[in-house]
């Protein structure tokens, strides 16, 4: 016995060590991938920098170097070029093949637009998109350049002239815009190309998203595989592919497919200095969302030009109606509109009559806005690779330009059940999620990271919220390892009861609510604000220790959790977990990171409500007498999101300047939502800013209030009538204050006060002034005027 007890002793020790050096050797392994990465990245960088180098195609002695520069200023009007442009530009110039990978908005089209004015003959330009052609042309005749298309739906005298044009020594035409439908299907279009060819009038060939041509890019065309016949048709004839999006392996694949295995590749950094890439935290309420976003707009961004990219029509139709009941210029933009429509929105913004596209991604290829100042996504993008297109929209013209991403959990699922059947959908997906809950990583380093680069931090410049000396916060790395077993307690304990969980249900089991039955013995409801809940729970998606798990309905399709492949190396107590978080000290004011607000520690300060009512207290006010019965000071700024300003427990006194609340659990429910303001000064609603609803003293500013602060959109605005802080006569069902029934309601005396939710007040009986009876749960804040505005 006494031996088998040693040996036990013994295995457990070996197994500890076992296990420790598991931990390790799997932490090495990150560590080696991560650097792996690195290096290639930088490898490959280096491999396409000495190519340039060695052939010194940034040298301004060619033939053509003076007319280049000349044509440059007196027809383009650029005054200098762009990194790559002139390396391009000298390559196809040369009669050499190139391939130029440059960032959206980068000046792509300059590199065959200025050689095509220096060359004799005709420059061809296959582009997928007829809107995109249409587009260049208009801008190529503006510049006197000649131009012209041919597509399926050019008319018949068109096609005779230009392709007389393609073949008459004396005609002016430069440029020649056909899609790759033209090239495929037209035998008589090839006809003329081989006697342009063999008049020597053929003098390059352009092929716009060149990407196109490869099955492993995102966006294959078949007719575009029909261009592998070129080279072998026309041999002499330069070819320069344009792309902004072409990994290594795409490369490999179009290059094969062209037949120039050693054309020049030229990359340019996709790094864009004048870009501010932001991650914002978006409100699960829809209304709150549409605050943030028109606050933004209005206060950052006033009449300037912006794109707001939705998830969804339907979305981008909401956002719409949205911002324009609430005074923005905003023009909607997705497939489902004709295309007249679609064009008048886009050609209002061009001239400025609209300053918001509200849009999905339709909006997409062929933007060229210079002075377009924000793009917003109100939801999140597929992939990181569609979060820098979209977001590359903005600073055309290299000024300073904002890219925000308005980002929560409940958009991953979204997002999720529409690309989990694309071959690396989800990877994407996760990619990009990882980006949104990183709390200290620059921005731009991790899209470089995404793009094979590596971006020093230092180059960031300030310019993303990580890196932003005003937004500095330090991160705490903590161990979270006993929370992800929790949850997959809960998964466990899910399907031996035979229920899935969406992330919604999950999260709310672990937090011990819901369904009783859903609930697991031996798994505390952890302390943490929902949002680190929710954060916690994208990580063990994206580190593979819970995954999705699709199931259709006869409408949608629905995203369950279960525990993902590195499941059992956590419950075995094999894997340890560890995470950043931004410490407490360091939250600022106001901040809406999705980044955690809190230390998982700081559960006292967790526990704290966003007020639900917000009383001013000037001076001449009632209202500064006023005192609330069974009430607790917690705060004294009126956010309750820094606990640097939480008071310790035992602070029962009633004072002027703070959140009055007792009761935890309506605390916790109230505890995101905006407060609802009541002011006896009417002036007080319009100097505000909390963002929150509002009613005011005088009706026609608490109809303004109304309006401006969109509270219909949360109550039922038409019950509300003549509201008046001090006596709102009839509020009924108001769904922003959640008051099923106030009647002859008064500040002073609210008469009779019933299951009201917005105040948690149970019963309000013969209230007054100066002494409140009885008010039980009051989630209330009573402010100084100062500290309000302060
Ligand atoms: N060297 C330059 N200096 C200043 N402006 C430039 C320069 N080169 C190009 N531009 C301008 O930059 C804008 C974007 O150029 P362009 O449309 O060629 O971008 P792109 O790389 O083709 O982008 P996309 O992938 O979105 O089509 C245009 O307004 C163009 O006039």
């Amino acid at each position: 016995m006494d031996d088998y007890k040693k040996e036990l002793v013994e295995v457990k020790k070996e197994l500890n060590d076992v296990r420790e050096q598991i931990q390790q050797l799997l932490e090495h392994q990150d560590q080696l991938e991560r650097r792996k990465h690195e290096l290639e990245a930088l490898l490959e960088q280096n491999s396409t920098k000495s190519a340039q180098e060695d052939e010194q195609w940034d040298r301004h002695d060619f033939s053509w170097s003076n007319e280049l520069e000349d044509k440059m200023k007196s027809v383009f009007k650029i005054q200098e070029l762009r990194p790559m442009q002139l390396q391009t530009m000298n390559v196809t110039m040369s009669n050499k093949d190139c391939m130029l990978i440059m960032p959206t908005g980068g000046g792509k089209s300059l590199c065959f637009h200025l050689p095509a004015l220096l060359s004799k003959g005709v420059t061809l330009v296959v582009s997928p998109l007829v809107s995109l052609m249409e587009d260049q042309i208009m801008a190529l005749v503006k510049l006197n350049v000649a131009a012209e298309m041919l597509n399926a739906s050019t008319s018949k005298d068109t096609v005779n002239r230009v392709q007389d044009e393609m073949v008459s020594h004396n005609a002016p035409l430069k440029l020649l815009y056909v899609t790759p439908e033209k090239l495929a299907k037209s035998k008589r279009f090839m006809a003329k190309l081989e006697k342009m060819y063999q008049l020597g009038r053929f003098s390059r060939l352009v092929i716009d998203e060149v990407h196109c041509c490869s099955q492993w890019g995102h966006d294959f065309r078949p007719d575009y595989k029909f261009l592998g016949i070129m080279k072998r048709q026309f041999p002499e004839v330069p070819i320069l592919g344009l792309t902004a999006t072409a990994t290594s392996k795409v490369l490999e694949d179009v290059k094969k497919i062209l037949n120039i295995p050693n054309c020049y590749v030229f990359k340019a950094s996709f790094n864009r200095p004048n870009l501010y890439y932001e991650v914002r935290e978006k409100s699960g309420v829809q209304a709150e969302a549409m605050d943030e976003i028109h606050k933004l707009i209005k206060n950052q961004f006033p009449n300037q030009s912006g794109i707001v990219y939705c998830f969804s029509k339907k979305e981008a139709d909401d956002v719409t109606a949205d911002l324009r009941r609430r005074g923005i210029k905003a023009g909607c933009y997705h497939a489902d509109l004709m295309a007249v429509e679609r064009s008048r929105v886009h050609q209002a913004w061009l001239a400025d009559k609209i300053h918001v596209v509200v849009a999905t991604v339709a909006f997409g290829m062929g933007i060229d806005k210079p002075d377009v100042r924000f793009v917003i996504h109100n939801s999140l993008s597929k992939s990181m690779e569609n979060l820098y297109q979209e977001s590359g929209r903005a600073g055309r013209d290299d000024k300073k330009s904002h890219c925000i991403l308005f980002y929560r959990l409940q958009d991953v699922f979204k997002q999720s059940s529409m690309v989990f059947t694309e071959q690396t959908g989800l990877e994407n997906l996760y990619g990009i999620v990882a980006y949104c809950i990183d709390t200290n990583r620059c921005r731009r380093s991790v899209i470089a990271s995404h793009f094979g680069e590596v971006w020093d931090k230092a180059h960031c410049n300030g310019m993303c919220d990580h890196c932003d000396p005003a937004k500095q916060k330090s991160t705490q790395t903590k161990d979270i390892t006993k929370y992800c077993q929790d949850v997959l307690t809960v998964l466990d304990h899910s399907k031996r009861q035979d229920q899935r969980l969406t992330a919604n249900k999950l999260i709310e089991s672990w937090m011990q609510k819901g369904p009783v039955n859903m609930r697991v013995k031996g798994v505390e409801a952890p302390s943490s604000n929902i949002l680190t809940l929710e954060r916690i729970m994208a990580y063990m998606l994206i580190r593979g220790y819970i995954k999705e798990d699709f199931h259709f309905t006869p409408y949608s399709t629905i995203s369950y959790l279960v525990p993902g492949p590195k499941a059992k190396l956590l419950s075995m107590g094999m894997e340890n977990v560890s995470m950043d978080f931004i410490s407490s000290s360091s939250q600022t004011n106001g901040d809406s990171q999705v980044a955690v607000k809190k230390s998982l520690a700081t559960t006292s300060a967790e526990n704290q409500p966003k007020p639900k009512l917000v009383v001013i207290n000037n001076e001449k006010s009632a209202f500064s007498e006023m005192k609330f019965a069974d009430s607790t000071v917690a705060n004294d700024n009126g956010n309750d999101d820094n606990p640097s300003h939480t008071n310790g427990e035992g602070d029962n006194s009633t004072q002027k300047g703070g959140i009055i609340v007792k009761d935890e659990k309506s605390a916790n429910k109230l505890k995101k939502r905006k407060p609802v303001i009541v002011s006896s000064d009417e002036s007080d609603a319009d100097d505000m800013d909390f963002g929150g609803n509002i009613l005011t003293a005088k009706p026609s500013k608490a109809k303004k209030a109304l309006r401006d602060k969109s509270i219909p959109s949360t109550s039922n605005q038409d019950t509300v009538k003549s509201t008046d802080a001090l006596s709102l006569d009839s509020v009924k069902s108001t769904d922003a204050l959640s008051l099923d029934s106030v009647k002859s309601s008064d500040a002073l005396s609210l008469d009779s006060v019933k299951s009201t939710d917005a105040l948690s007040l149970d019963t309000v009986k013969s209230t007054d002034a100066s002494s409140l009876d009885s008010v039980k749960n009051t989630d209330v804040l009573l402010l100084d005027s100062d500290s309000a505005f302060g």
